[in-house]
């Protein structure tokens, strides 16, 4: 079974760490067996899974239960599963509570979005047995102060995203994760901090990446991000489209210019 200290080794010899997004048991088994490292319990299940027109619908109850399938069928990944829109942002002891039945439904480490603001709940959580991944950058639960999903760390909002990952990372993130960086920005962040980094739309240089299944398997039926690459193209089964996602990110061939953004 992959822990926190497997992708630690991998980040510290240079081998790319393969994350898609997986929400039942046919798939995290199928997943784990084409050598994905991680499979995250997204809450974009609310828009890939459920219909919704944003993640914020999202709740416990509904990680809780994806959680468990995907844990039933799989056989050696970390499993990593998101908090939902407001269930840890009102305090540190809500935050717990609620990461608690993630852990207690199969996960083995919970992601939460925010900055440095939140770095306190991410320390709080740590102290107490919950490895923490801090998701920066586009934050969806944040759409509407955000005002739509864009590219974040432009210009002079760079320092600030730095300061975010330094921030979790000093309150003891075992994994930050960046969506919608500039890639020399995410390259800056991946060598300042010494846990894993995980991209998507950050460019190559991440420690790793990180895909919303039913995009890269071209079944999504609502817009796509500039990132999102379709790995069917090509391939006969949905086994072998998995499998070429992690060899595409083992051997950095993805993601290309083309997937990604500038500054
Ligand atoms: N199926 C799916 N895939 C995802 O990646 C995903 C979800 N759902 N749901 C939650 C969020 C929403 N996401 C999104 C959605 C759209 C863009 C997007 O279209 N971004 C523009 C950026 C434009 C700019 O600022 O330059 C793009 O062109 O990619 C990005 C992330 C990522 N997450
Ligand atoms: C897109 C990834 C990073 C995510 O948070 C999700 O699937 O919910
Ligand atoms: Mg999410």
């Amino acid at each position: 079974m992959h822990t926190i200290h497997t992708l630690k080794k991998m980040k510290a010899a240079g081998e790319k760490i393969a994350m898609l997004t997986c929400y039942d048991a046919s798939f995290a088994r199928l997943m784990s067996d084409a050598g994905v490292d991680v499979l995250l319990i997204g809450d974009s299940l609310g828009m890939a899974v459920q219909g919704q027109a944003s993640t914020i619908p999202v709740s416990v109850d509904d990680i809780c239960y994806h959680t468990a399938a995907v844990a039933r069928g799989n056989q050696q990944a970390l499993i990593l599963a998101d908090l939902p829109f407001g269930a840890y942002q009102q305090s540190k002891e809500q935050a717990f509570a609620a990461a608690v039945r993630l852990m207690v439904a199969g996960a083995h480490m919970v992601k939460l979005e925010g900055g440095e603001w939140i770095a306190e709940t991410t320390h709080f959580l740590q102290q107490r047995g919950i490895p923490v991944c801090a998701h920066i950058g586009l934050t969806p639960q944040s759409v509407h102060t955000l005002g739509g999903y864009k590219v974040q760390g432009r210009g002079e909002a760079a320092a600030q995203l730095l300061a975010d990952a330094q921030a979790h990372a000093q309150a003891g993130a075992d994994m930050v994760l960046m969506e919608c960086v500039p890639v020399a920005l995410a390259a800056k962040v991946t060598a300042s901090v010494s846990c894993p980094t995980i991209g998507i739309g950050a460019g190559v240089d991440c420690d790793g990446q990180v895909l919303v299944m039913h995009d890269m398997l071209g079944i999504y039926p609502g817009k796509t991000a500039k990132f999102v690459k379709n790995f069917m193209h090509n391939q006969t089964s949905i086994q072998a489209a998995v499998g070429a996602y992690v060899q595409e990110v083992k051997a950095k061939i993805f993601p290309d210019a083309e997937h990604s953004f500038t500054d």
